[in-house]
């Protein structure tokens, strides 16, 4: 994964390299290679924007498409979210964004009415500033409503058909202690439409001169919505039947339970090693990719959570383990089931083994966005290529669907089931941003100070509504994000010099800090730091001149703390830049506010920054509406 066009390091292997030949390029005809060369160097820094189309039918806008001039791709477009800049027309497609769909567009709760009293002025915002860089979109009013009615329809997991054991883990282990369990919506989608509920259009995809039919989904879904879940309940399922019916599997469990016998109770693993290795030994029928070692890390301790009662056996495969670990994982005479891998370390050792990916009947691409992107698409491909002859589900998940993916799923994927979700490009509903415009006072462009000043009235206000008679008080989780790793090692310093608990988070940080950071800021349990121990620490500061903010902790990132990591407990992200993108502004804000608690964002706007662009994404967040 690459972070920015600056930072162009890989998140896998910490190195910097040369970005590789994006496979997702632009399909334009008419533009000669070299052209083409040109208009990328000159589009630089490559942003990538929000697709805006998301959820139609593939036929249909196919239909619309073609020879039709009103959807072929502006022939002199800038792309990017700045790119438009010195336009005086917004570059709209008008047929898509009346205001009478603009204003029907709407969340139809309690904001709905705030518009209406505003009347034709709420109604008739346009959102200048984001249409004319094209990076906002709006799904389909039509199409977010009739997805809204299949999604009311199922109020609990047991609604679904999936295997007792695998709903029992849902809620004894993966959301165990939470109450009143309902499926988010994308989980009612996603989870009806793998197991089999057609979803309005759904088509299955039958390979030429084979029997066998394969399902392709495109998994779209706000951030903190529950898609892991989405994907890897119906994924289980799926391997606990088709195991029953897998007659290599069955064979093999004769022959063990025959060896158990002979053996009258004595071990067989020496069995196992040497003369009967399980079928599925290096051979797992469901893979789960994702961009970082953080996420591999984070889906598998949600596959084991559901593994110890479904039964069945997940490994890692990232550059957290070493060789002879990973060997280990997949090798194993006991057989695996499901791999959760990054791409980079599945692609390499496919190259070795081909056969790993020949059992493959689920593959799921998780971040799709970054996965299908200039850095990791060559692996991404690769594997692909080889696993899709066995695979009969396909899911591709993400929380931002931009135009190149999309343009890249029409090509490759025309017949994809598209499950998008009404909040779909949404900043989560219940998250609040606020601005600080630091050019004034009294920052004058003093932006280090002024994001002290607000970490500091964070931790104070919530020490405020503290107990008073309780000996420990809740500690603040705050994220900060930077656009820049060097303005994270600055920030963290400036931070810390002001007496608040900073760490830094880039990809300069060692494999051990990044771990240790991030596990407080993914823990969702409460963090508590004791009364005695403040004052202690308040008192030791009062000579030195210096200040200490005990209750909170902060860490200063760049994307890669953005992207999947999920920081439930979080409340409070600080944008210390602006971000580059829509996309950037969805996922860093999308770090507070997960399945529907509150969050605050705040963002500091300095005097080169866009301002408008900050209004209208904070105008859309407050009227519920999708980034376009
Ligand atoms: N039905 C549910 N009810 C309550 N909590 C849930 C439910 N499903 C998932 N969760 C919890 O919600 C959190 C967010 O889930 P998850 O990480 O899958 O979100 P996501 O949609 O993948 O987010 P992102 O796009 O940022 O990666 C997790 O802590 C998960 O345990």
């Amino acid at each position: 994964m690459w972070r920015t066009a600056r930072e162009s390091v890989c998140l896998i292997c910490r190195s910097a390299a040369t970005p590789r030949k994006a496979v997702l390029e632009p399909i334009q005809p008419g533009i000669s290679q070299r052209n083409y060369a040109t208009r990328s160097q000159e589009r630089r820094p490559s942003r990538m924007v929000l697709s805006d189309r998301v959820a139609r039918e593939p036929s249909r806008y196919k239909k619309e498409g073609e020879g039709d001039s009103r959807f072929r791709k502006p022939q002199n477009r800038q792309e990017g979210p700045f790119g438009g800049m010195n336009r005086t027309v917004a570059n709209v497609d008008r047929s898509r964004t009346s205001p009478a769909r603009d204003s029907r567009d709407r969340d139809s709760d309690s904001r709905d009415k705030d518009d209406r009293d505003k009347g034709k002025e709420g109604a008739h915002r346009d959102y200048k500033a984001l249409k004319m860089q094209r990076a906002l979109a709006t799904v389909p009013y039509h199409q977010r409503m009739a997805v809204k009615s299949r999604i009311e329809e199922i109020e609990s997991f047991d609604q679904f058909d999936l295997v007792p054991e695998i709903k029992e883990a849902v809620y004894n282990d993966v959301l165990k202690g939470m109450v009143d369990i309902k499926p988010t919506p994308v989980q009612r989608l996603a989870i009806s439409a793998m197991l089999g509920k057609p979803l309005g259009e759904r088509r299955i995809r039958k390979l030429a001169g084979d029997e066998l039919k394969r399902e392709e989904f495109l998994l779209a879904a706000e951030t903190g919505s529950g898609k892991t879940l989405a994907y890897l309940l119906p994924c289980i399922h799926h391997l606990r039947v088709s195991e029953k019916e897998d007659v290599d599997v069955q064979n093999y469990n004769k022959r063990l339970e025959a060896e158990k016998e002979r053996r009258n109770g004595q071990p067989v693993s020496e069995w196992l090693d040497n003369f009967e290795p399980h079928p599925n030994t290096a051979r797992p029928r469901v893979i789960v990719l994702v961009p970082t070692n953080e996420l591999v890390e984070q889906v598998l301790n949600t596959a084991k959570s559901i593994s110890h009662l479904a039964k069945f056996k997940v490994r890692p495969l990232s550059a957290n383990y070493n060789p002879a670990k990973i060997q280990r994982n997949l090798y194993s005479p006991g057989g695996v089931d499901m791999i959760i891998a990054t791409p980079h370390i599945l692609a390499k050792i496919a190259e070795r083994d081909p056969n790993i990916l020949s059992r493959v009947s689920h593959l799921v691409i998780d971040e799709a966005d970054s996965l299908f992107d200039r850095s990791f698409s060559p692996e991404t491909g690769k594997i692909v290529d080889r696993a899709l002859p066995s695979v009969r589900q396909l899911v591709l998940c993400s929380a931002t669907i931009p135009r190149r993916l999309d343009n890249y799923l029409d090509a490759h994927f025309p017949n994809i089931t598209r499950v998008v979700t009404p909040r779909l490009h949404a900043i989560p509903r219940r998250v609040q941003l606020g601005v600080i415009d630091v050019a004034k006072d009294p920052y004058r462009g003093n932006k280090p100070l002024a994001c002290a000043d607000a970490i500091w009235s964070i931790g104070k206000d919530a020490s405020e509504h503290e107990d008073l008679d309780a000996d420990e008080m809740d500690v603040k989780r705050i994220m900060v994000f930077v656009n820049e790793r060097e303005t994270a090692q600055e920030v963290t310093e400036y931070l810390v010099s002001k007496g608040i608990d900073a760490v830094a988070l880039h990809r300069d940080t060692s494999d051990q800090r990044q771990e240790e950071a991030l596990a407080v800021f993914t823990t969702p349990e409460p963090l508590k730091v004791s009364k005695a121990e403040a004052e202690e620490q308040r008192k030791a500061t009062i000579g030195l001149r210096k200040r200490h903010l005990p209750n909170t902790k902060v860490i200063v990132a760049t994307d890669l703390a953005s992207r999947g990591i999920d920081t439930v407990a979080v409340r409070y992200v600080v944008l210390y830049d602006v971000p580059h993108t829509t996309i950037d502004f969805i996922h860093r804000l999308g770090r507070a506010g997960r399945m529907n608690r509150r969050g605050r964002g705040i963002v500091l706007v300095g005097k080169n920054d866009r301002r408008d662009i900050v209004r209208e994404v904070k105008e859309s967040m407050f009227r519920g509406q999708a980034l376009i």
